[in-house]
């Protein structure tokens, strides 16, 4: 990889085992180390029939990683129901057996220290720990929380929230940036993932990552932490770039971006952002480490309303999919890179199968040509001004018919009730676009337009990306049409992006290869 002047940080990679047995505990221990792991946290709440001085010989035995042994209680959300004295004696056998962390929840860790009994002899390093089923509280609460964890003596603590809203999880960060002492800090959710992924940018102790075959709900995979996202070239000078969009795990903009910045030594993290509040969002994430986006579903057209500037292209489009964050002022700039990619990928299927032969004095195989596009959203807008201004003749297609109306009005195009969609047979050789949803992952036996209509259409293209040849394409190209995939678009789009994202050229046949081979 090219590391050109960056710097590994020190935040571990953890992977939490919580196994039935004693055999496959050790197995776990070798699988987490052999998938990247730097160490592992053993749950002997897990495991069945826990005989702690044969148990956990065995296991400090058989340690190819660092070992953190936890013993979570029922209360605090594991599976140990005895009382917090063989809790403790369990503990303190692991130290003596050569455990290098060992965890206590707060309130027995407050317990002993009131009790005198805190037993802090010995190489293993304290970690006190404090989940919360609620929200993330404000950080003057976080403040007096983290300050009581401190008095027990803790060497380290850990901290866990629920996160309800991507913007609680700034408070996270904040904590992370803040804290004195070796901190692990995260929010649980699809809405706290980013705290997870950005621990090392804001110096976190570690970052938990499930092993294969045995996903922990919640958490990242190893493999996703050190392929998708890289996270030990992440530091305090990264750049983070989110894919602003709700939903947003369907998205494969983090393994074609991160590999991509890595290869090129640029030191920036693309990550998924679930976002339900634009405003919020935007009011909360204003710092420049947060250097620009990525926007999805559904916020392509609203996301206007939130830049300081916009490109006259996305302007007259009226959808952005990308925003950089100006460093000099900080002002937010929008985008639009899907309108050139969705256009051109068609444009060169229709090149490539010499569909232009006796037009070549036009100025795109698009000239002229009727252009039928189902969806009038953000990513049919963006074809819809594509297509005009190649000078395609366009017809749009909505669920919402005044929507279909005034992106016919922008483009000079004509709006059809999409109840006559089943029906309607374009002149021959006409262009097909898809941008609605219809037939995306898990839907994908879905197809948005009649298949006997199909055959009447030069080219089929489908914006749609998951699975990468949809029913609409399979039944397009058994009729006879030119299949062009989303992926396509997506691989273009992502290739301005990175443009912007970086002021780089992009290097496009690195990121091809990435979409042969993974998408
Ligand atoms: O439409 C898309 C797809 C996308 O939202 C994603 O899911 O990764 C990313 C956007 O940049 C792009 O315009």
């Amino acid at each position: 990889m090219g590391s050109l002047g960056m710097l590994e940080n020190s935040t571990k990679i953890c992977a939490p085992l919580m196994s039935q047995s004693i055999d496959q505990m050790v197995s776990d221990m070798y699988q987490a180390k052999a998938e990247g792991a730097d160490m592992v946290e053993i749950r002997l709440d897990c495991i069945k029939n826990f005989q702690p001085h044969q148990d956990l010989r065995i296991l400090l035995k058989n340690k190819p990683l660092p070992v953190l042994i936890v013993y979570r209680p029922k209360w605090e959300g594991g599976h140990y129901e005895g009382d917090e004295h063989m809790q403790l004696e369990a503990l303190n056998l692991a130290k003596e057996l050569g455990a290098d962390y060992i965890e206590l929840e707060l309130k027995v860790a407050s317990d002993l220290m009131e009790e005198h009994k805190l037993n802090q002899h010995g190489s293993s390093k304290l970690i006190v720990s404090c989940y919360l089923e609620s929200a993330t509280p404000s950080k003057e609460d976080l403040g007096y929380l983290v300050a009581r964890m401190q008095s027990t003596g803790a060497d380290i603590i850990k901290l866990v929230t629920n996160a309800s809203n991507i913007t609680e999880v700034a408070r996270i960060f904040h904590l992370l940036s803040h804290c004195q002492m070796p901190l692990i800090a995260y929010s649980i959710g699809d809405r706290g993932l980013i705290s997870q992924i950005l621990a090392p940018k804001f110096g976190g102790f570690l970052v938990y990552g499930s092993i294969e075959g045995n996903l922990v709900p919640g958490l990242p995979t190893l493999d996703s932490l050190r392929y998708a996202y890289g996270v030990e070239y992440i530091n305090p000078d990264t750049k983070v770039f989110g894919l602003v969009s709700k939903p947003v795990s369907h998205s494969k903009g983090p393994i074609l971006h991160n590999p991509t910045f890595r290869h090129v030594g640029y030191n920036g993290l693309y990550v998924p952002m679930l976002v339900d509040d634009l405003k919020e969002f935007f009011r909360v994430y204003s710092s420049p480490d947060f250097a620009g986006f990525s926007v999805g579903i559904p916020y392509k057209e609203a996301v206007i309303g939130f830049c300081d500037e916009v490109h006259p292209l996305a302007q007259s489009i009226g959808a952005v999919n990308t925003i950089i964050r100006r460093p000099s002022n900080g002002k937010l700039i929008g985008y639009n890179t899907d309108c050139e990619a969705s256009i051109t990928a068609i444009e060169d299927a229709l090149k490539v199968s010499g569909c232009t032969t006796g037009e070549a004095f036009l100025p795109s195989p698009l000239t002229g040509k009727l252009f039928v596009l189902v969806g009038a959203g953000g990513a049919g807008r963006a074809l819809a001004f594509g297509a005009k201004i190649r000078g395609a003749r366009v017809v749009i297609f909505d669920i919402d018919f005044d929507r279909a109306k005034s992106l016919a009005h922008a483009v000079s195009g004509e709006a059809r009730r999409y109840e006559d969609l089943t029906n309607f047979r374009p002149e021959k050789g006409a262009i097909l676009a898809n941008a609605t949803p219809v037939g995306m992952h898990p839907n994908t036996d879905r197809i948005p337009v009649a298949e006997v209509t199909l055959q009447d259409y030069k080219l089929v293209f489908d914006s749609v990306y998951t699975p990468r040849k949809t029913r609409l394409l399979k039944e397009a190209e058994a009729a006879g049409a030119i299949p062009v995939s989303g992926v396509e678009m997506f691989l273009r789009q992502a290739i301005g992006q990175f443009v912007l994202f970086t002021g780089r050229e992009a290097p496009k046949e690195f990121m091809r290869d990435i979409v042969l081979a993974k998408f």
